[in-house]
């Protein structure tokens, strides 16, 4: 079997049609809007993020304020620019890129964040709010994967609500902005939900995990750490990895942690890196930074939120009306 691929870029289209429509919206109503990001040091996939957002932002006209700071920076000095971007009226959303040295404490630096503007949920108070399936805002990268999933399903025919009540969901990484929203996300939509970390790999592996999942979902930033042997067949792979990888010519290329080829052979349904749930993030990042300047400008989170997909009206039925 030859795995569906699930095209991320086709999926960012549409999805940006309403952003511009969203941006527009603001600026008629009077409302300001404005992106901050910041970046420590020059890893690979934060700079792969970062040229994203930027272009993403020149293209919708949202003022955009990139902030780049040396990987020794202190945390002192890291934690006064989040105050400088807290205190400034034209900045709504605030992204500080992982991951950060590790001399900082990203619990410290995350908490320094204007709840109402971050973004990414990873405050406490945000996370906690995700955690008890109320969120003020829903990180751009497991929203994206289940966007994902949600339009790859309506384009194969599937009741959403009948598919994730029998589905059981694997993800693979639990970091704060990652796995555990990807987690909470699966939960919310009534899956049985399984978590898979590096102490897994080491141990018993991953595979007798991974093997039994309907949905996928891989945000190890490990390159090519899944393959066929870890899926199963009827599996719908997701690959969140950006990993950069060296050829022999030299040249730097972006691939994910699953190993394209062998698991396409064996999978239902895959996203490619590139092109898979990376250009969805960068637009639902804009989304919610469209949230923030709502709530900046004193709206209700139910005002704020941007219109989700609405889940087609599914009569589910039980195991026992199913026999
Ligand atoms: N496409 C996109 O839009 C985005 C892509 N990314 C990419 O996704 C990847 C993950 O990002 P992020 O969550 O921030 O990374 P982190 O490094 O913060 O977390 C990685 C997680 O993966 C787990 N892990 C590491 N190795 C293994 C292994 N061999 N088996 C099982 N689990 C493992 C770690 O386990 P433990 O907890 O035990 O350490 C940890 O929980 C990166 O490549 C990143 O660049 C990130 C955001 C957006
Ligand atoms: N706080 C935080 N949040 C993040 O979401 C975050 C982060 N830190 N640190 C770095 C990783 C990496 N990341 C990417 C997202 C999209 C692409 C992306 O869209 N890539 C295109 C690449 C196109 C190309 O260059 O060929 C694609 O996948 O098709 C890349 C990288 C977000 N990250």
């Amino acid at each position: 079997m030859s795995a569906q691929i699930i095209d991320g870029r086709a999926c960012a289209r549409t999805l940006k049609q309403s952003l511009e429509a969203d941006v527009a919206r603001l600026r008629a109503e009077g409302l300001g809007i404005g992106l901050a990001t910041v970046v420590v040091g020059d890893e690979y996939s934060s700079t792969a993020y970062e040229r994203r957002l930027r272009r993403l932002a020149d293209e919708l006209g949202v003022p955009y304020s990139p902030r780049e700071l040396p990987a020794d920076v202190g945390q002192d000095e890291l934690l006064a620019c989040i105050g400088e971007l807290n205190a400034e009226p034209s900045v709504s959303g605030i992204l500080i890129l992982r991951p950060l040295p590790s001399h900082v404490d990203e619990s410290v630096v995350f908490r320094a964040i204007d709840p109402c503007k971050d973004v990414e949920a990873v405050h406490p108070d945000n996370a906690g709010l995700l955690a008890l399936g109320v969120p003020r805002f829903v990180p751009s990268t497991a929203a994206s994967c289940f966007h994902l999933l949600d339009t790859w399903l309506d384009s194969v025919g599937e009741d959403r609500a009948e598919f994730y009540h029998r589905c059981l969901i694997v993800v693979v990484g639990r970091s704060n902005n990652v796995g555990k929203p990807a987690i909470s996300l699966g939960y919310e939509r009534q899956a049985t939900v399984s978590s898979v970390d590096e102490w897994a790999d080491r141990t018993t592996g991953i595979g007798r995990h991974t093997r039994w999942a309907d949905v996928l979902i891989v945000a190890a930033g490990k390159a090519g750490l899944i393959k066929a042997e870890h899926v199963g067949e009827n599996a719908v792979v997701i690959d969140v990895g950006i990993n950069g990888a060296t050829g022999r010519d030299g040249k730097v290329r972006m691939i994910g942690d699953v190993d394209y080829d062998s698991v396409a052979s064996r999978a239902r349904a895959l996203t490619p890196v590139p092109g898979g749930v990376g250009p969805v993030t960068d637009v639902w990042l804009l989304r919610n930074t469209v949230t923030a300047a709502r709530l900046l400008a004193g709206q209700r989170i139910e005002q704020a939120l941007p219109a989700l997909p609405v889940a087609r009206t599914a009569q589910v039925r039980t195991l026992q009306e199913k026999s």
